[in-house]
């Protein structure tokens, strides 16, 4: 088992309490109000917040541990793609040894090829947001944290990308957390729902049960199609 399991609590930003797993290959989706507090949990898994609780990867215990110690793919609302580099230049960096031949293959699988020698720059929002996603996975991650990793790219690009991600993860079998305000890709990718509210969990379950039983009516509007 090397699944994610998580005890989060915190007060600032905002009060957080908050338990999780995740299993080896699966991708949970982490749905909630603008402001509920849902990049603020990725960062603490990715240990760039401070908490109380736990964090556990399989058999490593993460709690404590800086971020740069834990090998955590992380795609940023923002993308944080450094901007004197290329898109290839970027994935090297957050490889733990520089493999070309892998970075130009996770640039192809992002539909991202010829535009490897780019820096963020001269790329779209769309394909920024790709390179980010390929960036997130060189890192050859034991959790792959997604936030909002869709947002700048066009339906037909994003069913690829969901296809892509679904065939990487079947691979890599690292837990993944997704969030994400679409509950199309939410329904497409992931296999449970967790509903953030007021700072706790307000619902979990299978994705499909969540969506056809929301909890409350809040809850509908959130997962409503
Ligand atoms: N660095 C910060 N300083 C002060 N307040 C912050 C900071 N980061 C987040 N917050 C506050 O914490 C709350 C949660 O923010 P967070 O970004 O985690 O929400 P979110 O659920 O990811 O929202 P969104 O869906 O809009 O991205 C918000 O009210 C926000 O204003």
């Amino acid at each position: 088992m090397s699944g994610l399991e998580a005890d989060i609590r915190l007060e600032r930003p905002l009060p957080l309490n908050v338990q999780l797993q995740v299993a080896p290959g699966e991708i949970l989706a982490l749905v909630g109000r603008s402001g509920a507090g849902k990049s603020t949990l990725l960062k603490a898994l990715a240990g760039l917040v401070p908490m109380q609780g736990h964090v556990r990867v399989g058999a490593e215990e993460w709690t404590g541990l800086p971020a740069h110690q834990r090998q955590v793919g992380y795609l940023f609302q923002s993308y944080a793609l450094f901007p004197h580099l290329s898109a290839l230049q970027n994935l090297l960096l957050a490889m733990p040894a520089p493999d070309q031949p892998r970075a130009r293959a996770l640039l192809a699988a992002v539909h991202l090829p010829g535009l490897e020698d780019r820096r963020p720059h001269q790329l779209s929002g769309g394909q920024q947001q790709r390179v980010a996603l390929a960036r997130a996975l060189a890192r050859n991650p034991r959790l792959l944290l997604l936030d909002e990793p869709f947002s700048a790219v066009d339906r037909p690009t994003r069913r690829a990308l969901a296809a892509t991600l679904q065939d990487l993860r079947a691979d890599l079998a690292m837990p993944t957390i997704l969030v994400s305000h679409d509950i199309e890709d939410v329904a497409a990718l992931a296999t449970r729902i967790a509903v953030l509210e007021g700072g706790r969990i307000a619902q979990l379950g299978a994705t499909a049960d969540v969506i056809a039983r929301p909890a409350s009516a809040s809850i509908a509007e959130l997962v409503g199609r």
